[in-house]
């Protein structure tokens, strides 16, 4: 049986709906797990402080890029391992194709990662909306007063200037939950039919 990937990126601003919509996504597409930037995240003593006292996490450096690299190359090499637990049984004689789903608010601004994504997403939303939604999130550590403003925002915007955007679709996340999933399960099934289709015209030919 061949094994054939299939590398997701959601991308997108601080609440812009990315877990959301990854964890949408995975409940509808068989043989598929989530990797979440968020929780490689390194340990909050090692993040540094700027003049204004602001935690630095809003930079790759915040982040252990090469753990989530190496989580993201042990599924590659046996994606169905991987997936043992969560995995539906395989249909007999169906080529499958396992997904990740790598969700995070800066994987679009690291090289070697992009280079692995097939499919590229990008929620969007404005700032009034962003501070709105981040305002009533509480992190670990928990944002200190004027952090959306003086660090989250003006990093957001940086970081946005800086990302890759080849091939990267922009979505209106103040869209519907459904109408987001609707979008972009119907373009992740077109994408799995044609790379099963490929492979099926490949193994007659051979
Ligand atoms: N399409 C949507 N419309 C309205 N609200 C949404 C939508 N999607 C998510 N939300 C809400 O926005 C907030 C942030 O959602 P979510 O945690 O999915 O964002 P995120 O981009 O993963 O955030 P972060 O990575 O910054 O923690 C949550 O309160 C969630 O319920
Ligand atoms: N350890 C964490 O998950 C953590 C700690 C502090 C801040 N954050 C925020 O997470 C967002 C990305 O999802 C960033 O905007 C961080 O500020 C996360």
């Amino acid at each position: 049986m061949y094994t054939l990937t299939l590398v997701v990126g959601i991308g997108g601003v601080t609440n812009g709906g990315k877990s959301t919509l990854a964890t949408n996504l995975q409940k509808k597409l068989p043989h598929s797990c989530i990797i979440a930037q968020d929780t490689f995240f390194k340990d909050d003593s090692v993040v540094p402080v700027d003049s204004n006292g602001f935690k630095q996490y809003d930079l790759l450096d915040a982040l252990h890029m090469d753990k989530m690299m190496e989580e993201i190359y042990s599924w590659w090499r046996d994606p169905q391992s991987y997936h043992q637990s969560t995995c539906a049984t395989t249909e007999a004689g169906r080529t499958e194709v396992f997904v990740v789903i790598v969700e995070g608010f800066l994987i679009f601004n690291h090289r070697p990662l992009n280079e692995l994504m097939n499919k590229k997403y990008f929620l969007e939303i404005p700032y009034d909306e962003c501070q709105n939604r981040r305002c009533s999130r509480v992190y670990t550590p928990p944002d200190p007063p004027g952090y959306f403003d003086g660090h989250v925002w003006p990093m957001y915007l940086k970081n946005r200037q800086e990302m890759q955007l080849q091939g990267i679709v922009f979505l209106d996340g103040l869209k519907s939950e459904a109408e987001l999933l609707g979008y972009v399960y119907d373009d992740i099934t077109t994408e799995i039919k044609n790379i099963r289709g490929k492979t099926e015209i490949n193994s007659v030919n051979l």
